[in-house]
C-alpha cells in the first residue's frame, strides 16, 4: 500500500478531521458499570488520507460468511481494531460476531458496555445486529474444578469434553485417559473452549444469519496455539479411537455376556464424525476464501520483530495472512513539539524496517494514526473504523 507518510506532504490528500460525533446522534443505551462522566466524543487533529488501503470494499462485499482473525503483541490494539472492524461490517448490514478468545479479554472495555458472562451479548449502539462473546475459561476451568470435586475427579472433565462434543466418550474411556488426554496440553484448555466455539458456528443453523466474524485473538503464543489446536486434537481423538477400541472391546465382551451396551461400531463412527468436524475448523483456519488472519502492531522495532514472527509461524501454518496493521502511527505535526517530532523520526525508522523484512514486505501495509483520545465505546469505534476500515 501507498503508506500514510508517502502522501503526508501532499495536502490536497488529506483531510483533517476535526470532528465532534455528539452522543445524542450515536447514542450508547448500556452502561452496567457506574463510570465518571464523560464529555462527548471528540476527536481534534486526525491527520487522514482518504485513499482506500484495507480493501474494505472487498472484505464487505462477499455475503458468504467470512472469518477474521485480528492478533499480535499485547497491548498494540488489536480489541480496538477488531471491535472497530465488527461495528464497520455491522453498519455495512453485516449481521456480526466479534469473539474474544484471549486469556484476558478488553471487548467490554472497548465497547464500553458489559459483555461478560460467557455468551453472546448484544451490543447496543449499532444498527445491525452485532453481538460480542468473550469466551470465559476462568469460569469453565472454576466449574470444572468444583464440579471435579463434586464428582470424585470425573465430573467436571466429562462437562469440558461434553463441550467438545466428546462427552458420549466419557463413560467408555473412564475417568484417567480423558484426564490423561487434555493434561498433555493444560493451557490449551482455553483455546479448547474457544475452538468449540467456532465449532458452534460453523455447524449451528443458529447463527446462519451472522455472514461475519471476528475474533480478537490473544497476544502473539496463545494465537499461535488456538490455530494449531484442531490438529492436538485430531490426534488427541485418534489417540482416543484407539483406546476406545481396546476399551469397547473389553466392555462389549462384558456387556454382551449380560445382552446389553453400544456397538463398537456406533461409538466409532461418533469419534470419526468429531474428527471430520476437527478437520472443519482446520480447514477453515487455512482456508483463503473464507478466513483472514491480520496481524496488528505499532511502530516500534520491538513490535514489528515480533510481527515479523508471527507472520512467519502463521505462514508455515499455511494461515493466509495478507493486511499488517500499524497502529498508533504519529500524525506530522505541524507544532514545534520536540518530543513529537523525535518519536515520529524513531517512528519513521521503524516503519522503513516493513519494507526491509522479508516477511512483513509481503503484507499489504495500513496505517492507523494514535488518536489524541482514548478509543472507547461505540461513537469512538466507528470513527476508528472510518478511518483504519477503508
Ligand atoms: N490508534 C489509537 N489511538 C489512540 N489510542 C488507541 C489506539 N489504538 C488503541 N488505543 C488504546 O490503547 C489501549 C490498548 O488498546 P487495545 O485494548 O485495543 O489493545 P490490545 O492489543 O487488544 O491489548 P491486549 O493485548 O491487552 O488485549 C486502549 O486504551 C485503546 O483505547
Amino acid at each position: 500500500m501507498a503508506a500514510l507518510f508517502n502522501h503526508i506532504s501532499k495536502p490536497q490528500k488529506y483531510k483533517i478531521i476535526l470532528s465532534r460525533i455528539s452522543r445524542s446522534r450515536n447514542t450508547i443505551s448500556t452502561t452496567v458499570n457506574p463510570e465518571p462522566v464523560r464529555r462527548p466524543f471528540q476527536v481534534r487533529n486526525v491527520v487522514t488520507t482518504v485513499e482506500a488501503v484495507a480493501g474494505f470494499e472487498e472484505m464487505v462485499s462477499d455475503t458468504r460468511r467470512k472469518y477474521y482473525m485480528l492478533g499480535g503483541k499485547g497491548g498494540v490494539g488489536k480489541t480496538s481494531c477488531a471491535a472497530s472492524l465488527a461495528v464497520k461490517f455491522a453498519t455495512h448490514g453485516h449481521p456480526c460476531i466479534v469473539i474474544s478468545t484471549g486469556p484476558a479479554h478488553s471487548l467490554s472495555d472497548s465497547f464500553d458496555q458489559d459483555l461478560t458472562g460467557g455468551m453472546l451479548v448484544p451490543v447496543q449502539g449499532v444498527e445491525s445486529p452485532l453481538f460480542a462473546l468473550e469466551v470465559n475459561p476462568e469460569k469453565a476451568r472454576d466449574e470444572l474444578r468444583s464440579s471435579s470435586q463434586k464428582h470424585g475427579g470425573s465430573g467436571g472433565m466429562k462437562n469440558i469434553m461434553d463441550s467438545l462434543g466428546l462427552g458420549m466418550q466419557a463413560d467408555q474411556l473412564g475417568d484417567l485417559e480423558l484426564e490423561e488426554l487434555l493434561d498433555t496440553s493444560p493451557p490449551d484448555l482455553d483455546e479448547a473452549i474457544a475452538i468449540s466455539k467456532v465449532m458452534e458456528f460453523v455447524e449451528s443453523q443458529e447463527f446462519n444469519k451472522f455472514s461475519r466474524i471476528v475474533f480478537d485473538t490473544a497476544p502473539t503464543g496463545h494465537t499461535l496455539r488456538l490455530l494449531s489446536l484442531p490438529d492436538f486434537l485430531d490426534a488427541s481423538i485418534g489417540k482416543m479411537m484407539k483406546l476406545e477400541k481396546k476399551i469397547a472391546s473389553a466392555t462389549s465382551a462384558i456387556k454382551s455376556a449380560f445382552g446389553a451396551g453400544e456397538s463398537e461400531e456406533n461409538s466409532s463412527n461418533k469419534l470419526e464424525k468429531l474428527r471430520e468436524r476437527m478437520a472443519k475448523v482446520r480447514d477453515l483456519f487455512h482456508d483463503s476464501e473464507t478466513t483472514e488472519f491480520v496481524i496488528v502492531t505499532i511502530p516500534t522495532v520491538m513490535a514489528l520483530r515480533e510481527a515479523s514472527r508471527l507472520c512467519a509461524s502463521l505462514r508455515k501454518e499455511n494461515v493466509p495472512v495478507r493486511k499488517l496493521i500499524v497502529n498508533q502511527v504519529l500524525p506530522e505535526s505541524a507544532s514545534n513539539c520536540k518530543f513529537c517530532s523525535m518519536k515520529r523520526k524513531d517512528q519513521m525508522r521503524a516503519l522503513d524496517m516493513i519494507k526491509k523484512d522479508s516477511e512483513l514486505a509481503t503484507l499489504t501495509e495500513v496505517q492507523s494514526p494514535l488518536f489524541d483520545i482514548e478509543i472507547r465505546g461505540v461513537p469512538a469505534l466507528k470513527f476508528m473504523g472510518d478511518i483504519l476500515w477503508r
